[in-house]
């Protein structure tokens, strides 16, 4: 017979781990009246995790149903406090001070700090997000951008795509707008040399980023942690040589018209080496984690709906493009496509860090730690959508009154695709003019899209679209759980050139 006590099974290291978790729970369980409340589960030990990650927006929107608005969920190393609803989306994003709910302390954080570190050197950031707007941002230079963009993708992806038997959809739209995004950057000649590599390292930094090992313990402890840390070292390696070798020829640097050459004769200085080189690597992940994604999303949408594809259509015959660019200013239907991919899918999560406890107005107490929104949780509100589960680009098209939905439901923060108040994204024109004026319409009008049908499942996904976004690796917009493959066939006569008939 055992002569153990009650206590035997906690002595072993596991055991010793089950009771700390044990005591910790107990802890949070007891909490003051007016802290914000946890959601409610049945996995004692495991927290909320099993339910968020698969769907975070259906498990935020059953929570907000029995919870409220404010809710605390427990990702076993990550407690995070979501403020669910258009109010919200408004104080985190434009009332909330930096000092108080800070974007620059949770994106560094997240990465173990090895990233971002730019955006937290006193007055770099103001800088480079200032750089960022006049870099490349302005009008005349998102043409020039817009304008390699489309050479690009005419002359060397699409006939590529088309002479093979399929392509994989998502990585397809990565690898392009990469392409555009480090051209943008660094300019072609860069890109020839180190795009290969830099996308090969962008691709394991993805998911180590995600990967909640990265920082539960120190980096060199986890695979995860240390293939971060060797792809951002060799990232800002290669980074760095290139801004020492410009800031060696000015002169090239004043002929040329990428960014970096830009922020070089704006600055002209070689104190800021280990900036640029920090805000570069920052800048290639935040301009990459949304743009190819929502491509490829709409793309799926539009191939599995041939009601939507076919106005998608008849707006590029009716809008023929002027030296490879489309009108946008007449073509709706296709800002209407970018809206609704963005509802449904552009931030499940945006994220902050409550550097003390807050009193909110209402009096209630948010804990120190980490605060999120949930946008699309929000854009997937029946009271503010009707069926919000249908991709439905229409409902973004002005009604025959001229009553326009998205402006209004950007005004109270229902819809906020690009961020609002001080963080809004940098990138909004840009992204409107490749995706518009360029990819979208030019692939459409001059090759034949289908999706391989064994590369999808029937009724899988948001509005049967036939994948699931992948939210445990979500980095920004979520890319599917699985690739779905396309065919793409080059047209005789693009749709553009066939004679209308009213
Ligand atoms: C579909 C495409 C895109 C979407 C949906 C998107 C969305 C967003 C969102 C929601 C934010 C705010 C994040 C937050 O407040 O937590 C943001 C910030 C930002 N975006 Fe984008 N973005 C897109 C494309 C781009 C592109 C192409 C660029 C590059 C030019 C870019 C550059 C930035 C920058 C620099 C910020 C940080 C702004 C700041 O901290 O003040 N984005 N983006």
């Amino acid at each position: 017979m055992s002569s153990g006590g009650w206590f035997q099974p906690f002595i072993s290291p596991v055991g010793i781990l089950v009771l700390a978790l044990i005591v910790t729970r107990l802890c949070w369980i007891r909490k003051p009246a007016n802290v914000a409340p946890w959601a409610k589960s049945r996995h004692y030990l495991l927290g909320h995790l099993l339910a968020y990650i698969p769907d975070p927006v259906k498990f935020l929107g059953e929570q907000r149903r029995l919870v409220g608005d404010v809710i605390r969920v427990d990702l076993l190393i990550m407690k995070v406090t979501f403020l669910i609803g258009a109010d919200w989306n408004r104080w985190v994003l434009a009332e909330s001070d930096e000092s108080d709910v800070s974007l620059y302390y949770a994106v560094s954080f997240f990465s173990c700090g090895l990233l971002a570190r730019g955006f937290q050197t006193s007055g770099w950031i103001y800088h480079t997000l200032k750089s960022i707007r006049v870099g490349s941002n302005g009008p005349k230079r998102i043409e020039e951008i817009t304008r390699e963009f489309t050479t690009t993708a005419r002359e060397r992806f699409f006939p590529e795509w088309a002479d093979q038997s399929k392509i994989p959809l998502f990585a397809s739209c990565f690898s392009i707008f990469f392409d555009s995004n480090v051209t943008t950057f660094f300019g072609r000649r860069f890109v020839d040399a180190h795009g290969s590599e830099l996308k090969c390292i962008f691709t394991t930094m993805k998911p180590a980023l995600m990967n909640p090992l990265s920082r539960m313990v120190p980096w060199w402890a986890s695979p995860s942690g240390r293939a971060l840390k060797k792809g951002s070292r060799r990232m800002k390696g290669i980074i760095e040589a290139e801004v020492v070798e410009r800031l060696r020829d000015l002169d090239a640097c004043r002929e040329g018209k990428d960014y970096l050459s830009s922020l070089i004769i704006a600055n002209q200085t070689e104190g800021y080496v280990e900036d640029y080189t920090e805000h570069f690597s920052t800048f290639i992940i935040i301009a990459q984690v949304n743009i190819d994604a929502t491509c490829a999303w709409a793309l799926l949408h539009l191939l599995r709906n041939p009601e939507h594809l076919m106005a998608f259509e008849d707006e590029v015959k009716a809008n023929p493009p002027v030296d490879g660019i489309y009108p946008i200013e007449n073509m709706p239907f296709g800002e209407a496509c970018l809206r609704e991919t963005g509802r449904l899918y552009n931030n499940s999560v945006m994220l902050r860090y409550a550097q003390h406890d807050i009193q909110t107005p209402s009096g209630l107490i948010l804990p120190k730690g980490w605060i999120a929104t949930s946008p699309v949780t929000v854009q997937m509100d029946p009271d503010l959508y009707y069926k919000p589960g249908k991709w439905n680009p229409r409902r973004f098209l002005p009604s025959t009154a001229g009553e326009d939905l998205h402006a209004s439901r950007f005004r109270n923060y229902e819809f906020v695709q690009f961020g609002a108040g001080k963080n809004v994204c940098s990138g909004i024109k840009l992204t409107h003019s490749l995706l518009r004026t360029s990819f979208w319409p030019a692939l459409l009008d001059n090759y034949q899209l289908e999706v391989v049908p064994n590369s999808i499942v029937e009724g899988e996904g948001t509005d049967g679209v036939g994948i699931m976004p992948n939210h445990a690796e979500n980095l920004g917009t979520a890319f599917g759980v699985t690739e779905p493959y396309v065919k793409v066939t080059k047209r005789e006569v693009p749709l553009s050139s066939m004679v209308h008939v009213e």
